[in-house]
């Protein structure tokens, strides 16, 4: 799947909502295994998604808003493998929701949950999202000071599972793809990741009820 919404993949609530309805759409083909997201910008190219889109968040109506914060927990609850750029805040959740992370290995690119660097609290699901993959000393740091890790360091704290040059990003994300889909039968596998999120989805779903 090509992200493209110039000038910088920013997650407004039109694009998630049809990011969630091509999901959908895919999740119903029984010839769809697998999903490599990446960002095809013409003019922005080293940008994977700069994350939720700012003007969301500002004098909007109340429904407006329950609209969008639905769609951002659908948009959570869907992905399996990306490659990318730049991945700060929303665009880093959007990744960590894959399976495997493959980030272009250039120090001009950065990832991480920036939100207190902008004055705002990262949700819960977005820290849970990050403890489950760095763990807890590595979020409690990250988030607080706001982080945004350069490839290697976030390859250190396993923020990304490999770093490959720019131009090979989409060879590997396929090669890997292919690595995994050897897993006999896809039920086992979502069975898995379904287990693994079992808690937070709870979490997730009970933070909806109140
Ligand atoms: C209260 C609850 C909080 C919930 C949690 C929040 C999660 C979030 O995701 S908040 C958003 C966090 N995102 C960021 O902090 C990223 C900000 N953007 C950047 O760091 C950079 O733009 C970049 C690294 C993504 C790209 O840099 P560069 O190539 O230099 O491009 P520009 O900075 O010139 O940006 C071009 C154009 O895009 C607009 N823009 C950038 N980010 C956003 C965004 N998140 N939402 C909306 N619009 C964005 C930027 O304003 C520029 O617009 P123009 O000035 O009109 O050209």
């Amino acid at each position: 799947m090509h992200m493209q919404s110039p000038p910088v993949n920013s997650l407004s609530l039109d694009f998630l909502t049809e990011l969630c309805i091509s999901l959908e759409k895919l999740e119903m083909d029984k010839g769809c295994r697998g999903l490599i997201i990446t960002s095809v910008l013409s003019n922005q190219p080293k940008v994977f998604s700069a994350g939720l889109d700012i003007l969301e968040m500002y004098g909007k109506s109340p429904e407006h808003c329950g609209e969008f914060w639905k769609v951002v927990q659908e948009m959570w609850l869907k992905f399996y493998g990306s490659n990318m750029g730049s991945s700060p805040a929303g665009g880093c959740l959007l990744s960590l929701t894959c399976d495997y992370r493959i980030m272009a290995d250039n120090p001009r690119y950065t990832i991480g949950l920036n939100e207190t660097q902008l004055g705002i609290v990262a949700p819960f699901w977005f820290k849970e999202t990050m403890v489950n993959t760095v763990g807890h000393r590595n979020t409690e740091v990250a988030l607080q000071l706001g982080l945004l890790y350069k490839p290697a360091e976030a390859l250190k704290i396993g923020l990304v599972d490999q770093l490959v040059p720019e131009d090979q990003v989409f060879t590997v994300a396929s090669q890997t793809m292919t690595k995994w889909l050897t897993i006999p039968g896809n039920v086992s596998v979502i069975t898995t990741k379904s287990t693994l999120n079992l808690l937070f989805s709870f979490q997730l779903w009970c933070f909806n009820l109140v």
